[in-house]
């Protein structure tokens, strides 16, 4: 017996581990203070909330990964790898294609609208109650979100070693607050770099420390493949399987694409980035780290399965939660090291803080430019910075709130997260695509098929938890039980849901649409348009709201458009 729950995480270490932590903390209120006093001292919201346009593409990347790389997914990984084997890596099969399709699609389009707010475009496309419905459903995402980001680790840690929960998740949250209303965007970008790096640092000690102790790399190969851990690729097309190659690798895209594609706290980095070009590239660069954050966590799961086979530590925990494992593992594996403890706590703050930094930096910017903005457009510049700032400690204050909720949810965490980010995300992804592909989607179409993506995803996702399904089956089932009716309905894996509610979306926004009088926006439309297909100029494809105004959008016109720019600069 450890008996880490009693005796505390670093007892045995000593006070190196406190200092590690310690400083963590230091340093992120220090580059937030660095930027509130430095560069034009956070004076403009174009400063506050957009970085003033200026970012080079090595941060932005670091920080794009950082926005959806949190505590859940370094705890929750592993506990996954732990318990179902190395199925859940096939998801790195969907970078492939959920970035190059953000780089070449989303990025070209949102980047050159100069806008702030990725929903701008929606009012652009349609109209102005578009746009507030997908700022609305973005806030709720994003809020539901930011509860499981910062409830996790205080979670995990409480558990394991008795380190006080509501005062850790306290501490997370208003010291995010801080450095976040202090230094804006910048403080968010930098502070994500840093803390990504703890990050990694974290992990690799684990894996290093934890191998070296399970007796060597062929000993814990021995020990995975022995106890079955090892997943072959699985062509099961049944779309109530939880984890295939199909529901992660081609699911997995479209969860890719709500996030790094049409999700504000990407958005708003790409937007930061100094060039389009720069933008494209810290996009690619996100490729490699986020496949080295995914190896990093999967073999952590593998480790942890050779360190424990065939017993359970789990009656010794007095807890059958697989994320509280994963940290006893860690502290387990770490005990007696002076300085590791410390380092992986810091390391899950890390992750946890550079995740809800971003999203309270994007939840200031959308409830500033799309709810606010338009209907004070005499507001001062002073003012509406002071205003955002106002906005992002609120948005931190609700945080803690929002942790209170998830503590009273039952899930793993990394399912809660992804079934978030498919449940609001995928909708919203299919209100953009309706918008980019589709040039007969008119507006009540859109709000009409976001209503309904809203309400089937819901009406899934609920139905899931009172079935206990979502293609998780219960060990003792051999596969011969088959869901009918509504319970195979409801039990659709969750790695599904981006793409299902997508298409919910886009198929009752074109019935809609269809049924009111379709629009016809063909002049710009590369498909109806092939001489289009081979110009540079991307924005004229996916955006023909701004071209009918300019009087090219007659009827059937097929003529080549004019490369004008939408908006000056
Ligand atoms: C978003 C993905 C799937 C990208 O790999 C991954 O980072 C993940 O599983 N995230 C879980 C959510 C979180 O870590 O907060
Ligand atoms: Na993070």
């Amino acid at each position: 017996d450890l008996g880490l729950s009693t005796l505390g995480p670093f007892s045995q270490t000593g006070v190196v581990d406190y200092v590690i932590f310690a400083v963590l903390l230091a340093a992120s209120m220090a580059i937030g203070l660095y930027y509130a006093l430095s560069g034009g001292r956070q004076r403009t919201t174009q400063e506050f909330l957009m970085a003033d346009r200026s970012m080079h593409c090595l941060p932005v990347s670091l920080s794009l990964i950082a926005s959806f790389q949190s505590a859940v997914a370094i705890i929750g990984v592993p506990g996954e790898i732990y318990t179902h084997g190395t199925q859940y890596w096939f998801i790195g099969c969907s970078y492939i294609l959920g970035l190059l399709i953000p780089a070449h699609v989303f990025i070209p389009v949102l980047y050159r609208l100069r806008v702030s707010s990725a929903y701008q475009y929606l009012e652009l496309r349609f109209s102005k109650a578009v746009r507030i419905c997908g700022t609305l459903t973005f806030i709720c995402q994003m809020v539901i979100y930011m509860g499981v980001c910062v409830y996790t680790p205080a979670f995990a840690l409480n558990a394991v070693t008795g380190f006080e929960l509501w005062g850790t998740v306290l501490a997370t949250g208003l010291v995010c607050t801080l450095y976040t209303t202090m230094g804006g965007l910048k403080a968010v970008i930098w502070t994500d770099v840093f803390q990504t790096v703890v990050m990694f640092a974290g992990q690799l000690a684990v894996i290093m420390v934890g191998v070296q102790r399970t007796g060597g790399v062929s000993e814990v190969w021995r020990k995975v493949w022995e106890g079955n851990r090892i997943s072959g690729l699985d062509l099961n097309p049944d779309p109530t399987e939880r984890h295939t190659f199909w529901t992660l690798g081609v699911g997995g895209i479209f969860l890719m694409l709500s996030l790094y594609g049409v999700n504000q706290a990407q958005v708003q980095r790409y937007l930061s980035s100094r060039t389009e070009k720069e933008a494209v590239r810290s996009c690619y660069m996100v490729f490699p780290s986020l496949q080295l954050a995914l190896a990093l966590s999967c073999v952590m799961g593998l480790v942890m399965f050779a360190r424990y086979c065939g017993e359970d530590p789990s009656d010794k925990l007095g807890t059958s939660s697989r994320d509280a494992m994963v940290i006893y593992f860690v502290m387990d594996m770490l005990q007696g090291l002076p300085g590791l403890p410390g380092l992986f706590v810091a390391c899950l703050f890390s992750a946890a803080l550079s995740t809800i930094s971003s999203a309270f930096n994007s939840l200031a910017t959308v409830t500033m430019e799309d709810l606010i903005k338009p209907y004070f457009p005499a507001m001062s510049e002073s003012r509406a910075t002071l205003l955002s700032k106002a906005l992002a400690a609120s948005y931190g204050l609700l945080c803690l709130a929002m942790a209170y909720l998830t503590h009273l949810m039952g899930d793993s965490v990394l399912q809660v997260a992804l079934k978030i980010f498919g449940m609001v995300g995928g909708p919203i992804l299919g209100l953009f695509s309706l918008g980019m592909f589709f040039p007969w989607a008119n507006s009540t179409g859109a709000v009409a098929g976001l209503g309904t993506g809203l309400a089937v995803a819901f009406w899934v996702g609920i139905g899931s938890i009172f079935t206990r399904s979502s293609g998780a089956r219960p060990l003792q089932d051999n596969s011969v039980f088959r869901p009918t009716g509504l319970k195979r309905f409801y039990s659709l894996s969750y790695m599904w849901y981006s793409a299902f509610n997508c298409f919910t979306v886009i198929l009752i926004g074109l019935i809609i649409s269809f049924l009111t009088g379709r629009q016809v926006l063909m002049c710009a439309y590369p498909l109806y348009n092939p001489q289009l297909l081979f110009t540079n100029s991307l924005n004229v494809y996916f955006l023909f709201r701004p071209y009918e105004r300019r009087g090219c959008n007659t009827r059937n016109n097929l003529s080549p458009v004019r490369e004008t720019p939408l908006f000056s600069a």
